[in-house]
């Protein structure tokens, strides 16, 4: 249903049946050290995601952060009945680089231990912009890749915190 909402508001609905098809998820839990009362660290690097779309959900202590494409980095506000879908660099190659893939971190600060579960949606098989998304204004910015590829890829380079790797990897 998240993937059919998020396609549909980008006019992609067409492609929704086979990405959910070839779909498949991780789970991931993550716990974050309380600190000091009035301490701050960081929790989790800037990066963006390798996945083709994250949802993450987090208890009621705030440290998620994203960056917008004016650059300035906001919180995450939690409650029990929210969360947060993040693009990844898949999907942002994927779309030609219409749809915005945000850098976030995690902050860790107060006294109070944070919790995230996170579920990491990959793609199987090769992704190829749609033909809709190019024009003569629009030329292709990236080649046909394979997700898991990709993860793979920015594993053996170490370039988890890197945002520019599937540019790297697949970018013309
Ligand atoms: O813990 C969080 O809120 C975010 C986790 C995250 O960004 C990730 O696991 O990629
Ligand atoms: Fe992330």
């Amino acid at each position: 249903m998240v993937m059919n909402m998020v396609l549909s508001s980008y006019g992609l609905e067409k492609y929704c049946n086979s990405l959910i098809e070839s779909s498949f998820y991780m789970k991931r839990l993550i716990k974050y050290k309380s600190q000091g009362e009035n301490e701050t660290s960081i929790g989790l690097l800037p990066h963006t995601d390798k996945t083709f779309m994250s949802i993450i959900s987090t208890n009621e202590v705030k440290g998620l952060q994203i960056k917008t494409p004016q650059g300035e980095w906001i919180d995450f506000e939690p409650s029990p009945s929210k969360f947060i879908l993040l693009v990844g660099e898949a999907f942002m190659a994927w779309s030609n680089g219409k749809v915005y893939c945000p850098l976030h971190r995690v902050l860790a600060r107060g006294n109070k231990e944070r919790w995230s579960i996170g579920i990491f949606c990959f793609i199987r098989g090769i992704l190829q912009v749609p033909e809709e998304l190019l024009d003569h204004e629009n030329p292709l910015k990236f080649k046909p890749f394979s997700n898991l590829e990709f993860l793979q890829y920015c594993k053996l380079q170490g370039a988890s915190t890197n945002e520019a790797a599937i540019q790297t990897y697949c970018g013309i």
